[in-house]
């Protein structure tokens, strides 16, 4: 029965593709839980590409999860998307060793859990542009009728002109009444929805509650809750309220502020009912900072006529009296230079996983915070690993 259902599926119908003729792997640029990802030359077209690679054995026991839905590919869904911030994907297939592969524009950049961790003048200067692009590709996404389940930093990208790039859909389903039903957790156990926590009926909004989450740390570089990288911790916390960003970021705009602690609900029904009634607030804060600033340019030139150049203040000074994240901690302020050791320094949080194999569709109604189980990789999206139940990706 399964030969057969092997036999006939879209699968055995796509021409293979041998990866090794087709391009030329010129170094390996990522390894994510689910796939190994290469810059490479597409010897075909000639232009250099991110090539996505995924792991197999771990794609099937995701689709498994899925049994009866027909979820659509990652790569069914990727190509779909025409979006400035999401990254192009051109193309893909399947390896001659019947691995799926996705061919996507080669971003240039950093991730974004890396300015996260640096908060560097990158961040201090972009932040909230970065917020707004990020919210924006999010509504395209759920315009689309999609869910993306796993919007954490570590799936977004900023490129070397500044332009952020949604990159990973692994864990993308429709927006339609069986991929809403209660069942598993997939996902990344800080960014989680309490009712997706909870195996309670999602919706769109687990979406723009791991938005709130990722505002929150790029502005704060902190979590909401504390100790909130395990399941085990975040169960525990879920019924709390988050810390007020206020009290990280006293200066903050209290219009961003209260548009992020709205996110942060715990009832859906009390967040934001879409994105971009969030980005409102966002939107209008960053418009008017933006004419401040050309404001205190045109003063500054009509100043500097009259005045010595050594008295004239720097683009600097004034970009982030203007900026909402000027009043960021201590912490957050520290010599650019630093952040990358301190990365590198950082211990790796333990990521959560709820490989307990369930049908996404299947309730779990009595689950129990001992019954959860811990993966072992800092922000590791909770995917499928039967039979370990300490799951690492
Ligand atoms: N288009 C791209 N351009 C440049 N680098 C990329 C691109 N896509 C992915 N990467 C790099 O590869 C890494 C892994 O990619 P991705 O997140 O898509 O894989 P994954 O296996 O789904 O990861 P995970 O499941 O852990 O989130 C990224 O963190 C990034 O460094």
């Amino acid at each position: 029965m399964n030969f057969l259902k092997r036999f006939f599926s879209k699968e055995s119908r796509q021409p293979r593709v041998n990866i090794k003729q087709r391009f030329e792997l010129i170094g390996r640029v990522g390894q994510g839980s689910m796939s190994k990802v290469w810059r490479a030359r597409d010897l075909n077209s000639g232009r250099t590409v991110a090539l996505k690679v995924l792991h197999k054995q771990k794609t099937e026991e995701l689709e498994a999860r899925f049994v009866g839905l027909n979820k659509p590919r990652e790569g069914d869904i990727a190509v779909q998307f025409q979006h400035p911030h999401i990254v192009k994907t051109f193309e893909h297939g399947l390896t001659s060793e019947g691995e799926q592969f996705l061919v996507m524009e080669f971003i240039e950049g950093y991730s974004l859990s890396f300015l996260v961790e640096a908060q560097n003048e990158d961040m201090r200067t972009n932040c909230l542009k970065y917020m707004i692009q990020l919210g924006e590709a999010i509504q395209y996404f759920h315009n689309e009728n999609w869910i993306h389940r796993d919007i954490c930093p570590r799936n977004i990208m900023v490129d070397n002109e500044q332009q952020l790039k949604l990159i990973d859909f692994g864990l993308v389903v429709p927006n339609t009444p069986p991929f809403l039903l209660p069942g598993n957790r997939t996902g990344t156990a800080a960014y989680m929805a309490p009712e997706l926590i909870k195996r309670q009926k999602t919706s769109q909004k687990i979406d723009i509650f791991s938005y709130a989450v990722t505002c929150y740390e790029m502005l704060t570089r902190q979590l909401p809750w504390k100790a909130a990288e395990t399941m085990e911790a975040v169960l525990q916390h879920i019924n709390s309220p988050p810390k007020p960003i206020q009290e990280l970021l006293p200066g903050i705009n209290p219009q961003i502020a209260d548009a992020i602690m709205k996110g942060l609900e715990l009832y859906p029904q009390d967040r934001w009912q879409t994105i971009d009634e969030m980005l409102v607030p966002f939107k209008e804060v960053y418009q008017s900072q933006k004419t401040a600033v050309t404001q205190q340019k045109s003063e500054t030139t009509d100043s500097s006529t009259s005045r010595p150049a050594a008295a004239v203040p720097g683009k600097k000074g004034s970009r982030e009296k203007s900026d909402p994240n000027s009043k960021r901690p201590r912490s957050a302020q520290k010599p650019v230079q630093t952040p990358e050791q301190r990365l590198r320094r950082r211990k790796r949080k333990p990521p959560v996983d709820d490989s307990q194999g369930t049908s996404e569709n299947q309730p779990q109604p009595g689950s129990s915070p001992g019954k959860e189980q811990h993966a072992s990789r800092k922000n590791t999206p909770s995917r499928p690993k039967p039979g370990n139940p300490d799951e690492s990706h």
